[in-house]
C-alpha cells in the first residue's frame, strides 16, 4: 500500500469458493492504481494486487487448478496518477504492464481522444501482446492511416493445469463518442462476421470467455449470448463486463453467467467454475457446472485472509517494487500537495440532491457562481451548466490535494457559450436536459440525455439506486470496528446469485439519484430582476445536447454560434483555484 493509505479495518469476511478454473477481474480502474488513500476498505495498490494474483495463482496451481487475470478497460482518466502527468499516462503504462494479465480489452475512455487510442496501439497492445483482444474495434494506423484491428479478434488456448480449451473474445459496447481514428463495430454486426461464426462453431471448446467493456445487463452481451447459444446449446459461457461502475452478476442460463467488478480499484472480482469438460475429460452434458462469484474489497486484510498469508509471507518482491514505483510517480507529480481542506464530506450519491452534503449543490451554489466569469463578458448574466457525469467522485472531509482535483474532475473539457440567448427560452434548457431525455433522444437517438449523468445510475444498472436505505451518510469512514455487529459502511450487493457476493460484510450506504445537468444563474452585481438575454455557458462535453435543446426551443443555433468561454480553463483548473481561495485556511 502507499505510505499515506489507511490500514484496513478488520471485518467479517465470506470465504471464496474455488473451482477447476478461477479468475481475478478488474474493470474501470481509471488510474486508481495507487488505491484509495482516504478509504481503508480500498487501500491496496496495484503492487499489492500483483502480490495477491501471484499468491492466488500459486494456491490454485498447488491444487491443480487454473487462475486467469482479466481487465476489461477504462484504465485511464480519473486519478492524478494518470491525469496529472505530461503526457498523460507517463507513469501508468509501465505500472499496469507489470501485472500478469491473461486477457485484456479496451474501454470507451481509451477511445475519446486520438492520443489515448494511439497509446493503446503503441504501448498497451505490445505490452500485452498475447492477451489483448479487440473483437469489434479497429484503429487507423497512426502512420499509414490504414484501418486495422487494434489487436487480435479472438484467442483460443488451453489452460495449463486443467487443460480447459477456451475460446476468448474482447468487446466494447456500441460506443459512438470515439474520436474518428477508431471504429467500433456494433456487436450485432460483429456476430455476423465469418471469423466470429467460425470461432463459435468450433466443437473443441470447453468454455467460451467473453470479456468486454460492456455492462452485464446490456443488449450487446445479450446479443453475444444468443449468438453463441444458437450454435452451442450447451457449452458454458462466462462473461466479464464493465463500464457501469457497479458490482453485478447476471445469470443467462445454468451454464452462462456474467460478472461486473465495480470501479476505481475498489473491487477485485473473483469468479470460479467447477465441473467443466477438458481436453482429456468429458462431463455429462446434463450436469451443470458450478459458477461462483465474490466481490473482494481491495485491501490487505481481504488479501491476507483469502491467501491465508500474512504481512511477512504475502508480498512478492515484484509487487513491492511496483508499490515503490507508484510512490515515486506520485512524488514526481506532487499529488499530495494540499490546496485546502474540506470541512465536511460532499457526496455524489450518498446525500440527497439538493442538500448541504451534496457535491452537486456545493458546485451549483458555491463554486460555479465564483469561477464562471469570462473577462470579456463580465457584465452579462450567464447560466453555467455542468453535466453531473463530469464529476467522478466524492470529496472527503480533510485535505483536498492536487490528486483530488483529478479524482473529482479528470476531464480536459473546457467551457463554451452562446451569447445573448433570450432569457425566457434559455431558462427552459435545464428542464429539457433533465427530463430523462425524452425530448432529446426523440430528436437524435445517439444522444440519450442520461449519458450526461454518472454511469453508476444508468438505466441498465438502476436497480442499485432503487435500494432506498435509510442509514445517514457516514461521516467517519475510518472509525475502528468495535464488534462484529458494528459493520463498516460499504457495498451490500444484490445480484442474480443473491446477496452473499461481497467478501466483506458491510452496513449499507444510501444512494440517491442525481439530475443529468446542474446549473447556476450568475448575474452581474447591480442587476435586479431577470435579464432579457443571457449567455448560456456550458462544459464542452454537453454541447451536442445543448444545441439539440436549443432546436427544441425553436432557437436555430449551430456550432458556429458557440465560442470558447474562459480560454485555457477547465473545470479541473477552476476547482483547484476555488479550493485554494476558499478552503486554504481550513487546514
Ligand atoms: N469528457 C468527458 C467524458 C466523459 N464524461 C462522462 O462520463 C461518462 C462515461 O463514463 P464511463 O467512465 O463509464 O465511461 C459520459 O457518459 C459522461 O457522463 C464527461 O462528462 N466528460
Amino acid at each position: 500500500s502507499q505510505p499515506l493509505a489507511p490500514s484496513p479495518v478488520e471485518a467479517p469476511l465470506r470465504d471464496l469458493t474455488w473451482g477447476q478454473i478461477n479468475f481475478l477481474h478488474t474493470t474501470d480502474t481509471h488510474g486508481w492504481h495507487a488505491g484509495h488513500l482516504q478509504e481503508p476498505s480500498y487501500s491496496a495498490d496495484w503492487g499489492d494486487y500483483m502480490s495477491f494474483s501471484t499468491r492466488m495463482r500459486e494456491k490454485a496451481e498447488a491444487n491443480g487448478q487454473d487462475l486467469l487475470v482479466i481487465d476489461t478497460g477504462d484504465r485511464i482518466e480519473g486519478n492524478g496518477l494518470y491525469d496529472a502527468s505530461d503526457p498523460k499516462g507517463k507513469y501508468t503504462f509501465d505500472i499496469i504492464k507489470q501485472q500478469h494479465i491473461d486477457l485484456i480489452c479496451t474501454g470507451n475512455h481509451e477511445l475519446y481522444k486520438r492520443n489515448s487510442s494511439e497509446n493503446e496501439y503503441n504501448i498497451n497492445v505490445p505490452n500485452f501482446s498475447s492477451s489483448y483482444l479487440a473483437s469489434n474495434l479497429d484503429i487507423m494506423h497512426p502512420e499509414t492511416g490504414e484501418q486495422i484491428p487494434l489487436a487480435p479478434r479472438f484467442k483460443k488456448f488451453t489452460t495449463r493445469k486443467q487443460g480447459i480449451r477456451i475460446t476468448a473474445f474482447g468487446f466494447i459496447y456500441d460506443f459512438t463518442g470515439n474520436e474518428n481514428n477508431t471504429v467500433v463495430q456494433p456487436v450485432e454486426d460483429t456476430v455476423k462476421e465469418t471469423w466470429f461464426q467460425e470461432a463459435i462453431w468450433d466443437r473443441e471448446v470447453d468454455l467460451f470467455l467473453v470479456i468486454g467493456h460492456v455492462p452485464v445487463r446490456s443488449p450487446e452481451f445479450l446479443e453475444l449470448y444468443q449468438a453463441i447459444r444458437k450454435v452451442q446449446w450447451d457449452t458454458p459461457i462466462q462473461f466479464f463486463g464493465g463500464h457501469t461502475h457497479i458490482r453485478d452478476y447476471k445469470k443467462y442460463d445454468a451454464k452462462s453467467f456474467a460478472l461486473e467488478s465495480g470501479r476505481f480499484m475498489e473491487t477485485i472480482g473473483f469468479q470460479s467454475i467447477d465441473g467443466l469438460s477438458t481436453s482429456t475429460k468429458t462431463v455429462q452434458t446434463s450436469a451443470a457446472p458450478k459458477f461462483s462469484r465474490t466481490y473482494i474489497d481491495n485491501n490487505m486484510f481481504s488479501f491476507h485472509r483469502h491467501t491465508q498469508l500474512n504481512a511477512t509471507t504475502f508480498p512478492t518482491e515484484h509487487g513491492q517494487n511496483v508499490s515503490k514505483e507508484i510512490r515515486a510517480a506520485r512524488e514526481h507529480l506532487q499529488l499530495d500537495t494540499t490546496y485546502g481542506c474540506a470541512e465536511q464530506n460532499l457526496w455524489m450519491f450518498r446525500a440527497e440532491y439538493p442538500s448541504n452534503s451534496s457535491i452537486f449543490t456545493w458546485l451549483e451554489q458555491r463554486v460555479l457562481p465564483d469561477v464562471i466569469a469570462d473577462k470579456n463578458r463580465m457584465n452579462k448574466s450567464r447560466l453555467a451548466m455542468v453535466n453531473t457525469g463530469g464529476i467522478r467522485f466524492d470529496i472527503f472531509k480533510g485535505p483536498f490535494t492536487r490528486d483530488s482535483t483529478y479524482i473529482v474532475s479528470p476531464f480536459t473539457s473546457g467551457f463554451r457559450y452562446v451569447k445573448d440567448v433570450p432569457y425566457d427560452k434559455a431558462s427552459k434548457l435545464l428542464t429539457i436536459l433533465n427530463n430523462n431525455g425524452e425530448v432529446i433522444q426523440n430528436m437524435e437517438p445517439s444522444l440519450q440525455s442520461w449519458m450526461l449523468a454518472p454511469v453508476e445510475q444508468r438505466s441498465s444498472s438502476a436497480h442499485v439506486f432503487t435500494q432506498k436505505v435509510t442509514v445517514p451518510p457516514n461521516e467517519d469512514l475510518q472509525r475502528p470496528l468495535l464488534s462484529e455487529h458494528d459493520l463498516t459502511p460499504g457495498y451490500t450487493t444484490k445480484d442474480d446469485a443473491g446477496s452473499d457476493g461481497d467478501d466483506t460484510l458491510h452496513a449499507p450506504i444510501a444512494s440517491y439519484r442525481v439530475p443529468n445537468v446542474i446549473q447556476s444563474q450568475i448575474d452581474p452585481p447591480l442587476q435586479s430582476g431577470d435579464p432579457e438575454t443571457i449567455d448560456v455557458v456550458y462544459i464542452d462535453f454537453i454541447q451536442p445536447w445543448v444545441l439539440l435543446a436549443f432546436q427544441f426551443l425553436d432557437l436555430d443555433y449551430s456550432i458556429d454560434d458557440t465560442a470558447v468561454y474562459m480560454e485555457g480553463e477547465t473545470l479541473t483548473t477552476l476547482l483547484a483555484k476555488w479550493v485554494t481561495a476558499n478552503w486554504k485556511d481550513n487546514c
